[in-house]
């Protein structure tokens, strides 16, 4: 009897919070309609984000709110709007709890290392991944790396071409290469398959219902256990064996905080999700969107070719051992913006606030969105970056739309285009991801002549596959496809010095 009073008393209470918070944000911005309490919006929203945004927007106007698992939520889908709460100019906006929900969630951190992370560690990846100078430091053992990566895969089969698939192919190449600049030879990256699983199934892991993602818990698990065992080994009380200075500098603040080893583990864990998630992600979709267009995969070969042959005189080893900097000469203009083109697709939304304090978001032609102190924030960069309808020009992949200068004067209608946020909390690994998103694109195209299959193994045909709308970071394609690599037999001297146990 006991039981059903309080259950009961509990419902009833639940209803009054959820009326009172519906009259308070009807006296601001429109609300989005919900039925059951707490939970609000969540199954709608966790079905379909995507759709879920464009029915919203269209009914509500580019600002309104949303009860989302007891978090009352301003969802903001205006350009104006967006911009202005990534300046925050008033200082009213944090992401404690972003940072919060990813290291206890996704690290399975049990204490607070917020702040560690926050105010200690993000400066030292800034330093590292953010900056020319830092990428200049780290690229030579990248550019080992990543064609130790991809040779080695194509060495290990026999024929002189092979099919595989290509989310493991870009993958494991891209996870291997950062794991081992980063974190030294000792590092288990046959962890890969593992931190896939958690980085599918991450917005699970974030619900209030993580029960759900049972498979990707025990995939964290593996991992945390698996990077202990690496801390224990490498660690010799001032270093990680062959690790970089970065790593050796952040893994120094992590151990003098004192923490328990698991959430030692937990916190590299939540930095290298950070670090490889994006980026894979973005290559990923990069191959799918120029192997399904062969005009555009054809203008892209042509354009580092031509630079090849200019630049490092045919000869890929002359490229891999240059500069880092070269590649930010505009060199390779047409790829550029292939990436960008590619970002700004791919990215559905991108960032979460809190507000320590009442404050006002201007929006759209001067209106103003009223934020209560300790209400969220969530900036929905993806529906002002695509245009959000399938029908429009901006939904589709357009080789050139970010290309300089360009003499139909589109280059002055390019869209937002926010992929790694801005302001204070912009992307502090922008620098490496770019680095590492092009020379892995260069090395495979100048090597290998690539075919996108379908499941079946047969030449792919049709439409780009849709993304995983569950996603609410950076799109997954639902559908498996596979790729052929194959040998160029052309551009020999580009190529010489590769394959057969040689390496850079
Ligand atoms: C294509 C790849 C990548 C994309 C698209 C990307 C995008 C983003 C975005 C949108 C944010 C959120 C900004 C915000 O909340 O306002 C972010 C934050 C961050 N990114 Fe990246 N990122 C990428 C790669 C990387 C890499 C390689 C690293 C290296 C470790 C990295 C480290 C970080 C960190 C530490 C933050 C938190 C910044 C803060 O809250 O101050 N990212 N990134």
């Amino acid at each position: 009897m006991l039981e059903v009073i309080i259950i009961w008393g509990i419902v009833f209470v639940s209803f009054i919070l959820a009326i009172q918070s519906r009259r308070r944000s009807a006296q601001s911005l429109p609300s989005v309609p919900y039925t059951l309490p707490w939970f609000g919006v969540a199954i709608e929203f966790g079905r379909d984000s995507v759709q879920f945004f464009s029915k919203y927007r269209h009914r509500f106007g580019p600002v309104f709110n949303v009860l989302l698992t007891g978090l009352e939520i301003t969802m903001i889908c205006d350009e104006e709007g967006i911009r202005n709460a990534f300046r925050d100019k008033t200082q009213a906006f944090g992401t404690y709890t972003v940072h919060q929900q990813i290291l206890r969630k996704l690290g399975g951190v049990k204490g607070d290392t917020v702040h560690l992370m926050k105010d200690h560690l993000f400066p030292i990846i800034l330093r590292a991944f953010g900056t020319s100078n830092g990428v200049e430091s780290i690229s030579p053992r990248f550019n080992a790396e990543i064609s130790t990566a991809l040779m080695g895969r194509y060495d290990s089969h026999s024929e002189s071409a092979y099919t595989t698939e290509l989310v493991p192919l870009v993958g494991h190449c891209l996870f291997d290469a950062t794991s081992r600049v980063v974190f030294g030879d000792l590092f288990p990256t046959d962890i890969f398959p593992d931190f896939e699983i958690l980085d599918q199934q991450l917005t699970l892991l974030l619900s209030p219902i993580p029960f759900a993602a049972r498979k990707a818990m025990r995939s964290r698990d593996r991992i945390l256990r698996a990077i202990e065992v690496y801390l224990q080994q490498s660690w010799n009380g001032s270093s990680l064996e062959g690790a970089s200075p970065m790593a050796n500098d952040m893994f120094s603040l992590i151990r003098g905080a004192n923490l328990p080893l698991s959430d030692e583990a937990g916190v590299l864990l939540s930095f290298m999700w950070g670090m490889h998630s994006n980026t894979i992600n973005t290559t990923h979709w990069l191959f799918i969107y120029l192997l399904s267009d062969k005009p555009s995969f054809l203008r892209i070969r042509d354009e580092i070719d031509s630079t090849m042959g200019t630049k490092y005189g045919g000869d890929i080893n002359n490229f891999l051992s240059s500069s880092s900097s070269t590649l930010r000469s505009g060199d390779f203009p047409l790829l550029d913006s292939a990436i960008k083109e590619t970002l700004r697709l791919t990215i559905q939304m991108s960032a979460l606030r809190e507000a320590h304090k009442d404050t006002e978001v201007v929006y759209g032609d001067g209106k103003r969105a009223f934020i209560r102190e300790g209400s969220l924030l969530f900036l929905n960069v993806g529906s002002i970056q695509n245009g959000g309808r399938p029908d429009e020009e901006s939904c589709q992949f357009r080789l050139d739309r970010y290309l300089p200068n360009q003499k139909d004067g589109t280059a002055g209608k390019q869209p937002p285009f926010f992929a790694f946020g801005s302001g204070a909390h912009m992307c502090k690994g922008r620098s490496y991801a770019l680095y590492q998103l092009k020379v892995f694109l260069i090395l495979c195209v100048t090597l290998f002549d690539m075919t996108l299959l379908d499941e079946s193994g047969k030449d792919f045909v049709g439409d780009i596959p849709s993304s995983d709308p569950s996603t609410p970071g950076l799109a997954r394609p639902v559908r498996r496809l596979l790729v052929r690599m194959e040998r160029r037999q052309d551009g020999k001297d580009a190529n010489k010095g590769f394959g057969n146990g040689d390496s850079v």
